[in-house]
């Protein structure tokens, strides 16, 4: 099978594993959000229709009030008018030409039923009967000036309203017809109710009169007392009178925004089921870091020492696990986040390994995979003087592995960065070497100070002669271009004897270790310090 098949073989193509499907899943959460959406627009439209039916019933009742006062003030003024012209005759006798001139008043003041004259608080003489006696039960009096009745001898079921004035012991008595009043508190709307409020007694908008306190009215309350006589008009809409309104004026549209909520919760459910775009879900996982470094150990071949590491991304994706890179880097690649997520993960591998630097023997190797984007930006060369900053000087070498995923165009910018990665002694290696047509071009373009040899090499170590001759081949390349080697994929005991045969210089590969975690690496590193444990 030629190498570059095998290689296929050995590795999906992650532009057909589309990352759509490593979206995480949370069905409920998008069923929250959609019903949050579809409740939020009739939400707002009910609450801002209250405010209007609230604020337009406010505006009703203050209307209804003031027109109720002006029309109730006229009516006892006009009672006060006829009171003041018979006061004279309050104490006197009471004969026809009195009862006619009370009679004058009730046929030429609008609203007054009767007039009457009153002496120590006993009425003596009436526009409608004539001479009588009868107590006026004074304390029923509201500031002795005006007293609302349920109805009285004459006409016991209708209401009446007594204006009274007074000097002295003499008074005079003028009398309102409740109908009259009645129409006053008809401008109340069905959604509200009016009271006219004299002392312990009220009269509703039916013209009932109740001896009991005003029931209350907690929607679009206003209540005026009148500035010329002991009397409120209060004006109020009871509980749910507000829900009734919007029944009755704002039904339709409800249902229309209730309608285009239901529509926008549904488009909503739809939007949220569609997978994110690559790059969204690339940028949303870098924003949560979730991008991890697991590191492979770099094995020295001839004392089997571990010398260094290969950092290898890992995306550890809520309700997935971890994802390999291979799923993803491509999509990186190309959307350009690599970059960002290279840095990111040069960070977190410093943070891990700064601690420990002490414990690594010297020069340790830690490698990071690279790509063609890399190489025409600027700041790679801060990212790695950066990166080599953080650590003990000495200590360790940086190593980048250039792939061939996406062909780097040799240009005057890239000579420059290798040429300045080079003065910072960052060491550059040529990743999957021998498989690809480009390998030869890097070689010949960069400095180079390392091949990896591709594992499907080393998976053929002791199958075919070919492969044999084609390993020898490289490795005499690498000792005459004296490049470092580095062979990847070692899973056997007899790939390993066979490459250190060959002074292959580093080995990698599941038979020294797989890649882990950098915590689980220190570990495994201390323990086989301490116990001389190399295979
Ligand atoms: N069968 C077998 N496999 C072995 C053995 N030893 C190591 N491997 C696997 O071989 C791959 C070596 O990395 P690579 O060739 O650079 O290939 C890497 C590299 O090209 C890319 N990659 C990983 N991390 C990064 C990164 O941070 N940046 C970039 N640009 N690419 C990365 O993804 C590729 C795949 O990485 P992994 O899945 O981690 O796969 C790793 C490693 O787990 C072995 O004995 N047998």
């Amino acid at each position: 099978m030629p190498f570059r098949l095998a290689k296929l073989l050995r590795r999906p193509d992650a532009a057909d594993l589309p990352l759509a499907t490593l979206q995480p899943k949370h069905p409920g959460k998008r069923l929250l959000v959609s019903l949050l959406v579809a409740m939020a627009l009739p939400a707002i439209g009910v609450a801002v229709a209250s405010l209007q039916a609230r604020w337009q019933l406010q505006q009703r009742a203050d209307k209804v009030v003031a027109q109720s006062i002006g029309l109730l003030d006229q009516m006892l003024g006009n009672a006060d008018t006829s009171n003041n012209a018979v006061m004279q005759l309050a104490g006197g006798p009471c004969n026809d030409d009195t009862r006619q001139l009370l009679q004058r008043q009730v046929a030429t003041v609008p609203f007054v039923r009767s007039v009457n004259l009153v002496e120590h608080d006993r009425l003596y003489c009436t526009s409608l009967l004539g001479s009588t006696d009868q107590a006026i039960g004074l304390e029923a009096y509201v500031d002795g000036r005006l007293r609302l009745r349920p109805g009285n001898a004459t006409t016991p079921e209708v209401p009446i309203l007594v204006v009274r004035q007074a000097r002295d012991q003499r008074g005079a008595l003028s009398v309102i017809d409740g109908r009259y009043l009645h129409r006053a508190l008809q401008f109340a709307s069905d959604y509200s109710e009016l009271y006219l409020v004299v002392g312990p007694l009220y009269m509703d908008k039916f013209g009932q009169v109740h001896k009991a306190p005003v029931p209350p009215l907690p929607q679009a309350r206003s209540s005026i007392a009148s500035a010329h006589f002991p009397y409120t008009v209060v004006a109020g809409s009871p509980e749910g009178s507000i829900v009734r309104y919007l029944m009755d004026y704002d039904l339709a549209l409800l249902v229309l925004i209730g309608s285009l909520g239901l529509l926008s919760g549904v488009i909503c459910y739809r939007l949220l089921g569609r997978p994110a775009s690559p790059r969204t879900q690339l940028q949303g996982a870098l924003n949560a870091k979730q991008f991890e470094p697991f590191v492979q150990p770099i094995v020295n071949a001839t004392d089997g020492r571990w010398s260094g590491v290969e950092v290898l991304m890992r995306w550890r994706l809520p309700g997935e696990g971890l994802i390999r890179p291979d799923l993803f880097i491509p999509m990186a690649e190309q959307t350009g986040l690599i970059l960002p997520m290279t840095r990111d993960l040069m960070r977190q591998v410093a943070e891990a390994l700064v601690p420990h630097a002490t414990e690594l023997p010297p020069h340790f190797h830690v490698g990071f995979n690279i790509s063609a984007a890399h190489c025409n930006d600027p700041r790679l060369l801060d990212d790695c003087r950066d990166f080599l900053a953080r650590f003990p000087p000495g200590s360790i070498e940086l190593w980048l592995e250039l792939t061939e995923r996406q062909l780097i165009e040799p240009t005057e910018q890239t000579d420059l960065l290798f040429m300045q990665l080079d003065s910072i002694g960052v060491k550059v290696a040529i990743d999957d070497f021998g498989i690809g047509h480009a390998s030869l071009n890097y070689l010949q373009r960069f400095k180079v100070d390392a091949l990896k040899i591709d594992q499907s090499f080393i998976k053929r170590i002791g199958a075919d002669t070919l492969s044999a001759h084609l390993l020898d081949t490289l490795v005499e390349l690498a000792t005459k271009l004296e490049i470092d080697l580095i062979a990847e994929g070692v899973e056997t005991a007899a790939q390993r004897d066979y490459l250190r045969a060959l002074h292959v210089r580093y080995l990698q590969g599941y038979f020294f270790g797989r890649p882990m975690p950098i915590g689980e690496f220190i570990h495994a590193h201390r323990h086989k310090r301490d116990t001389a444990d190399h295979p």
